[in-house]
């Protein structure tokens, strides 16, 4: 297969045989797919060939709406609430079990525990809820729901922006992997008027910091970019490096999740147009030819018409697709159907496969219980798939 591809790119050629590739040429053969993407996007596709095979997988999962307070305000993000607002959501203990007991009958495998960035910090209402349940900050909530979770057969998968050392060391011993967007390096887009200038935890150096500590915590971790808040191509080519050294350093990053912009009414950035979905796929398969072995994913609902024609320019995962709870984020984006994922990703010649929060790759880094939790309810082969999309 290799061999049968013949480039004029020096560059591509020099990464087909697996040479280090400099932000420079990285710079180059992007502005070279401006013109004409076909050599990026085949090389794209052999790589993901040649590291994931014919298979792209997706984990069956509900999103727990846990707390939507934030003390941040993004540009872009209507999943924020303000006190008494109709969306606003305080999931109580029984909620939250109620989910769960849920999301089991529905066969779900994952518990994505999403909440606002500390909350407590900021409104005094969640500092209520919090006390009526008995905990006294949102981690601490976090990981007394991740303990229902396992007990209920579901793997907690715990998004709740920038945590502490402590905190996500608690939390590692029941989730099996966490999520925090690095969303872009640029220090630019904090300035004002920009997405992030509302938003402390979304400055570079703290959300670098929370991933450093996944790292020495070895915490399988899920991060990525958001595409197309206004950024320049270098700036998403330095997030890209940023995310491939910190793994070169740790390698605990388990998949990158390479998320377009949708502008929402009510924001700031209401009159932004999405990512443009030529620029989108040409960062996809940018990505593939930086990080040529990793997991990298997008999420199906936020492209309905085309997202199977991103297998190929080299992903090979969906993510979380819930048959039962909204994406929270984009609740405007309804997953597609299981079946259709499937039958899409067949005629494009792919093999749908259901996974755990945590790719097999991983297993090693969670404790031997957790595993041996997961080990239950799977065969040689890991998830029947036949079991998990109904
Ligand atoms: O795998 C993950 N996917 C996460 N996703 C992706 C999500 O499952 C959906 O695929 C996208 O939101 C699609 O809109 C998030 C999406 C959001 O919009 C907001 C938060 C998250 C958080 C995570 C996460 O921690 N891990
Ligand atoms: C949880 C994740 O959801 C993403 N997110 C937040 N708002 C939007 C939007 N308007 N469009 C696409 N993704 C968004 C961010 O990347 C955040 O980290
Ligand atoms: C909708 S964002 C949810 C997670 C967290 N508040 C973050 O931005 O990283
Ligand atoms: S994206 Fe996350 S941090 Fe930013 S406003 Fe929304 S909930 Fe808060």
């Amino acid at each position: 297969m290799l061999s049968k591809l013949v480039l004029n790119s020096e560059s591509l050629n020099n990464v087909l045989d697996n040479k280090e590739i400099s932000r420079h040429s990285i710079l180059e053969i992007y502005h070279n797919a401006i013109k004409n993407p076909n050599e990026l996007f085949s090389t794209a596709q052999v790589l993901r060939k040649k590291h994931k095979g014919n298979s792209v997988t997706f984990s069956k999962k509900a999103f727990f709406n846990i707390v939507n307070l934030c003390k941040d305000s993004c540009s872009y993000c209507t999943y924020k609430a303000e006190p008494g607002e109709e969306k606003l959501s305080l999931m109580s203990k029984q909620q939250i079990t109620e989910l769960l007991d849920l999301a089991k009958k529905y066969r779900c495998v994952e518990a994505l525990f999403v909440t606002g960035e500390q909350p407590e910090q900021r409104y005094q209402e969640a500092k209520d809820w919090l006390k009526e349940n008995g905990f006294t900050s949102t981690s601490e909530y976090l990981i007394h729901a991740s303990e229902i979770a396992l007990e209920k057969g579901l793997f907690p998968h715990t998004n709740a922006g920038n945590l502490n050392f402590e905190e996500m060391k608690e939390l590692k011993k029941t989730n099996v992997s966490m999520g925090l967007m690095l969303e872009n390096i640029s220090e630019r887009l904090t300035e004002k008027g920009m997405p992030h200038y509302l938003a402390a935890s979304k400055r570079p150096k703290a959300r670098l910091e929370i991933l450093e500590n996944s790292g020495k915590l070895q915490i399988p971790m899920t991060t990525g970019i958001l595409v197309g808040i206004g950024e320049t191509i270098e700036e998403i080519i330095d997030s890209l490096l940023t995310i491939k050294e910190l793994h070169q350093k740790y390698g605990n990053i388990q998949e990158v999740i390479l998320q377009n912009f949708q502008p929402k009414q009510d924001t700031r950035m209401k009159d932004e147009p999405s990512a443009d979905e030529k620029y989108f796929k040409t960062i996809v398969a940018l990505s593939r030819i930086i990080m040529p072995e990793m997991n990298i994913q997008i999420p199906p609902n936020l492209s309905p018409k085309s997202y199977q024609s991103f297998l190929s320019v080299g992903i090979n995962d969906w993510g979380g697709i819930s048959p039962l709870t909204p994406d929270f984020v984009n609740p405007e984006f309804s997953w597609p159907e299981i079946n259709k994922v499937d039958e899409n990703s067949k005629s494009a010649g792919f093999d749908l496969k259901c996974r755990f929060p945590i790719y097999p790759e991983f297993f090693s880094f969670i404790s031997k219980e957790l595993q041996e939790k997961m080990k239950e309810i799977q065969n040689e082969e890991g998830l029947v798939k036949e079991e998990y999309w109904r």
